[in-house]
């Protein structure tokens, strides 16, 4: 199977996982990414079952929208019962990076307003210890500067990512070189950063389950 044959896989089985979640006033809340959009695709067979989806990126909102599913604003939702979303790394705990697609601050701000986490992933993703894939942190532009140094103090190594503009207007800088063993402290001590506006480790509100999908099939973790 391919990467992408394992993406399709986790989609289908996220949304076998949140069929009893699918009722007429339901609004859901979508990721972004490559995993997200087959979940995306094959939502859409469904778009008669529910109320409509909360997009956490501007890309996401398009595929919704291109499917004839309702997007909705989070302000006038509340909350939704399940977010689904792919990752960059996710760890045993179900602790994750993400951010790889530029998207983390509305997903971190979806993922908040979700009483459940759903993360889809193929098995590349799964790792020990988070860091591998480098940190994405978003920041005020004039903030920039400032923010790779605090990161260089953290034993961070940031590269900024060019050309780069985040949907909420704001740039990225990529955080190298560093493996996170106590990723909650780390996030904080990340979003203490004055000009950070999120960093893309997801600890404090991990994934509540994780549908992994490797050459054996699709297996279900939960915390
Ligand atoms: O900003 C992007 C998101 O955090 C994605 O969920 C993450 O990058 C995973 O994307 P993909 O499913 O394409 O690997």
């Amino acid at each position: 199977m391919t990467q992408d044959d394992l993406k399709r896989a986790v989609a289908a089985a996220a949304l076998d996982d949140i069929d009893a979640l699918l009722t007429p006033d339901a609004v859901i809340g979508v990721g972004t990414g490559s995993t997200a959009n087959h979940f995306i695709d094959l939502l859409a067979t469904r778009r008669q079952d529910f109320r409509g989806a909360v997009a956490s990126s501007e890309a996401t909102a398009e595929r919704l929208k291109s499917h004839g599913i309702d997007v909705l604003e989070l302000n006038h939702v509340g909350t939704v019962p399940v977010y689904i979303d792919g990752a960059d790394e996710i760890d045993r705990q179900l602790r994750m990076i993400k951010g790889g697609g530029a998207a983390l601050t509305r997903e971190k701000i979806v993922a908040a307003c979700a009483e459940r986490f759903i993360c889809i992933a193929d098995a590349s993703k799964s790792v020990e210890t988070l860091g591998g894939f480098p940190l994405p942190v978003e920041v005020i532009p004039m903030a920039r500067s400032y923010v790779a140094r605090e990161m260089v103090k953290l034993g961070i190594t940031p590269v900024y990512r060019d050309g780069v503009l985040t949907d909420n207007g704001n740039r990225i800088l990529d955080g190298y070189d560093k493996l996170f063993d106590d990723p909650e402290g780390m996030e904080t001590t990340l979003d203490g950063i004055v000009g950070v506006v999120t960093n893309g480790l997801f600890a404090r509100r991990p994934a509540d389950v994780l549908l992994l999908g490797g050459d054996s099939g699709v297996t279900r973790f939960t915390r």
